[in-house]
């Protein structure tokens, strides 16, 4: 249970980007920081141990913060705060070091990890949350005594402190007041190579440049739960009464904002999953391009976990289609089983293999009628749901993946049947891993075309809202029958999936 500090902020829990200093003096504890409580309140030690997890041991936030909840007996309240705590620090990471680097007299990196995390969190609390001052002051004190020791509370009291005599606006002012891509970096909290990437996308994809700056803003939101309760297995009706709402996007899908995906009908039985919508509509759309014959053979060669491997499948096994869903990772390949578990398990295999050498075996030559290859990529689509991502990439992971991207291409191409579909796949809207891949894979094989990508999504899409939301101009590159779909988050409500539908 939370003590009373945590209650107090809890009811007025929320973001408060540009809180002014209209309301007068700040507020600060009465009581020196020898005489403060001495406890970490749970919500915020998890969102601490989560941090300390993602700084020094390359975890995922989204991959351990659920199993940290669950075993720190949060209940529903204080799970969400620790949810928004630790996302929502991990995403401006790059903005309150700046600041802290003002507050501190020394290199920040110089600061013990465990001190500098909880000075984030106490960050994140200040200038972003609606938690008062006094508030996020002594239970960052607090956790940090109750976690680190005595010693170094007073200077993060004092670093705290100092951080409140600016709001954020006047941080940001102070930090970042031009519009050069540093400037732009430190203020939309993307590192300049992300930033700089994001803005050649929207160019080659027809946007307004000056858009970046929606996209990065949208990366910087918690996204809403997507779900999708598998087409022909799940029934969306109860999860509508739970309190999601339908997706004007995509059929069978809903968008919720409630909080723990667990308890939402239908999700610990597998019939539902969560999912976001553009992953959706581009697993449809790879099986709805065109009418499906019975006996079709499918394969998704990079299957893990296995969330569009669960929508094929549910629509292969309505259409009288067969699914192979592959992957190299063995552990990743048991996430996909568990995913397609609701199916009948005469409409899909697994296999483990790398992806290349599936399409070195003479066997698979020419095999499929539709592949997908949702390749692995910089993931730079999906900055919402991983927050920390954008921190931990480098170009350097560019080189290794874009020759990776090329190598399962190849692959794709000597495994599809002529006339099959091939649907590229990346949650990137880097092009070096989009567009430049599917012009260089027509480069290397004459016999494959780009086919219509934007009307096979728009044909699987809901009604004529989510046609108007898929407009044309605002998804397509290329010519009006040969072309590729590239959503964004800020358009779209999506991650930034990519998607292009070839032949041979
Ligand atoms: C973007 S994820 C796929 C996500 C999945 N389609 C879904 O919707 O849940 C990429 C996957 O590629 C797998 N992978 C990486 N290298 C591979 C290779 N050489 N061959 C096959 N799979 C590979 C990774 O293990 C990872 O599971």
């Amino acid at each position: 249970m939370a003590d009373d500090t945590s209650r107090d902020r809890r009811n007025t829990k929320g973001r408060q980007r540009n809180r002014g200093q209209s309301s007068g003096q700040r507020q600060y504890s009465a009581n020196a920081p020898s005489q403060r409580k001495r406890s970490a309140d749970p919500a915020r030690l998890t969102a601490f141990q989560i941090l300390q997890a993602v700084t020094t041991e390359d975890a995922y936030a989204n991959l351990i913060l659920p199993t940290r909840i669950r075993r720190n007996k949060l209940d529903r309240q204080d799970a969400a705060f620790a949810t928004e705590l630790t996302y929502g620090t991990l995403r401006s990471l790059g903005t309150y070091d700046a600041i802290l680097g003002k507050c501190v007299d020394r290199p920040i990196k110089k600061l013990d990890k465990p001190v500098l995390d909880a000075l984030r969190l106490g960050v994140h609390q200040l200038l972003n949350m609606r938690v008062p001052d006094h508030a996020a002051l002594d239970t960052t004190v607090a956790l940090v005594r109750a976690q680190v020791g005595a010693g170094p509370s007073g200077l993060v009291n004092a670093v705290l402190r100092k951080v409140t005599q600016h709001t954020m606006d006047e941080w940001l002012e102070q930090l970042a007041p031009g519009t050069s891509d540093t400037d732009l970096s430190i203020r939309y909290a993307h590192p300049t190579w992300i930033l700089r990437a994001i803005k050649q996308s929207l160019v080659t994809h027809g946007r307004n440049p000056d858009d970046f700056h929606r996209v990065l803003e949208a990366n910087n939101i918690a996204p809403e739960l997507n779900l999708i309760a598998l087409p022909g297995i799940g029934d969306l009706e109860p999860v509508l009464e739970y309190g999601a709402e339908s997706s004007t996007l995509a059929p069978d899908a809903a968008v919720f904002s409630g909080g723990d995906a667990g308890r939402i009908p239908g999700v610990a039985d597998g019939s539902v999953r969560v999912q976001d919508i553009g992953s959706q509509l581009t697993a449809r759309a790879l099986a709805g391009a065109r009418d499906v014959r019975q006996g079709e053979v499918w394969l998704d060669m990079s299957a893990g976990p296995g969330g569009k491997a669960a929508v094929l499948a549910s629509l292969a096994q309505i259409q009288g289609a067969t699914l192979q869903a592959n992957d190299v990772s063995e552990h990743r390949t048991k996430l996909v089983q568990q995913a397609l578990r609701v199916v009948d398990e005469n409409v899909w295999t697994t296999s483990v293999a790398e992806g290349q050498a599936l399409g070195d075996d003479p066997a698979n030559a020419q095999r499929f009628d539709r592949i997908l290859l949702d390749a692995p990529c910089t993931g730079l689509g999906a900055l919402r749901r991983r927050p920390e991502s954008r921190w931990r990439r480098t170009p350097q992971d560019l080189a290794t993946l874009t020759q990776l991207q090329s190598q399962l291409l190849d692959a794709a191409v000597a495994m599809l049947k002529p006339g099959g579909l091939l649907a590229y796949v990346t949650c990137s809207p880097q092009i070096a891993e989009t567009t430049l891949q599917v012009s260089d894979v027509m480069k290397r094989h004459p016999e494959v075309q780009l086919l219509d990508s934007a009307t096979a999504i728009q044909s699987v899409a809901k009604h004529h809202d989510a046609e108007s939301m898929l407009r044309r101009d605002t998804i397509t590159s290329g010519e009006d029958d040969s072309n590729m779909v590239q959503l964004w988050p800020d358009q779209h409500r999506t991650d930034a999936m990519f998607f292009a539908l070839l032949t041979r």
